[in-house]
């Protein structure tokens, strides 16, 4: 019988327009009762159940998948269900194809983005390892050489996602890769343009930032970001150009240091773009973070 369903039985139920992941609490005398992750609970006549209204969830989406272009049950719910599973085992990041996606952890998940995590995602192809974003990292920088070509990374999320972290994390493994492809010592490596770029964060920050309703530290502004790397492999400058300036009428920001943004960020594009012109660098990678 096609709508009998065993106690425990993980299913999808379509209530409100959407589908919901659910367990089958009892099924007897022709009667179901199902429960929904979020609590609520929906009693059905069994012969009136359809697979329209309810169905069984796929072994893939019980546990979770690395890669969502693998998920067998396509809907929102399962995507949103997929990333929650995950986010519950602390597994921020999935992807969905050579895309990533990552869910905001508002906490400091250990060993996350230390050092031996950027030579482990350095020596792996992405997807050959769990989802990661060294794994896109290291992806771009490989393939300024494998394909020869400018390469760009585009971060976008709604205010609070985490795209101005996501950034720095992106920026911190390509500075460590680039001071790798020198095989510098550790005293060596303070005076570079690694450095001056992500000591750069902290400034556009206190400057270009403020407490919103949706974040703390708000960017006020989005960035072009522009990195030049020599054949070497090394950064050999770049530049930071703001763009998009965000709603400061709907965003309740605190606008006390706005007049003094645009002295700031000339200042630091002026220095930046000299280092950009100095150097005969053969590829890009450009990051677009709004
Ligand atoms: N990967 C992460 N690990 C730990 N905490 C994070 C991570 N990403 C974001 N956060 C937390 O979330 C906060 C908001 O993130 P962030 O400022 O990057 O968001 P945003 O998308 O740039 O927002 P806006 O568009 O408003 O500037 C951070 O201050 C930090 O506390």
């Amino acid at each position: 019988m096609d709508n009998f369903f065993t106690e425990g039985c993980r299913v999808w139920l379509w209530e409100g327009d959407q589908y919901w992941p659910s367990t089958v609490d009892s099924c007897s005398g022709g009667v179901v009762v199902f429960r929904t992750d979020f609590g609520q609970v929906y009693t059905y006549k069994q012969n009136a159940l359809s697979r329209q209204r309810v169905y069984e969830m796929h072994s893939n989406s019980v546990h979770g998948v690395e890669d969502m272009a693998a998920l067998q049950d396509l809907h929102e719910g399962a995507i949103l269900h997929n990333l929650h599973l995950r986010y519950t085992q602390h597994s921020i990041y999935t992807y969905i194809g050579s895309i990533l996606a990552a869910v905001n952890p508002y906490q400091c998940i250990p060993e996350m983005y230390d050092v031996s995590a950027v030579e482990r995602y350095s020596r792996h192809h992405l997807g050959e390892i769990p989802p990661h974003i060294y794994a896109i990292a290291n992806e771009c920088y490989r393939s300024l050489w494998k394909r020869s070509n400018n390469q760009c990374v585009l971060i976008s999320g709604e205010s609070g996602a985490g795209k101005t972290e996501s950034t720095k994390v992106i920026l911190r493994f390509l500075s460590l890769m680039s001071q790798q492809s020198l095989e510098l010592s550790a005293k060596d490596r303070s005076s570079h343009v690694e450095e001056a770029l992500l000591e750069s964060s902290p400034i556009m920050e206190a400057f270009g930032n403020a407490k919103t309703v949706y974040n703390n530290n708000s960017s006020r502004f989005g960035k072009f970001i522009q990195l030049h790397f020599s054949q070497r492999g090394n950064i050999q400058g770049g530049k930071i150009v703001d763009c998009i300036l965000n709603n400061f009428h709907t965003d309740t920001a605190d606008r006390s240091m706005l007049p003094l943004l645009p002295l700031v960020l000339s200042v630091l594009c002026v220095s930046v773009c000299v280092c950009a012109c100095v150097c005969m660098s053969l590829h890009r990678v450009q990051f677009y973070c709004h």
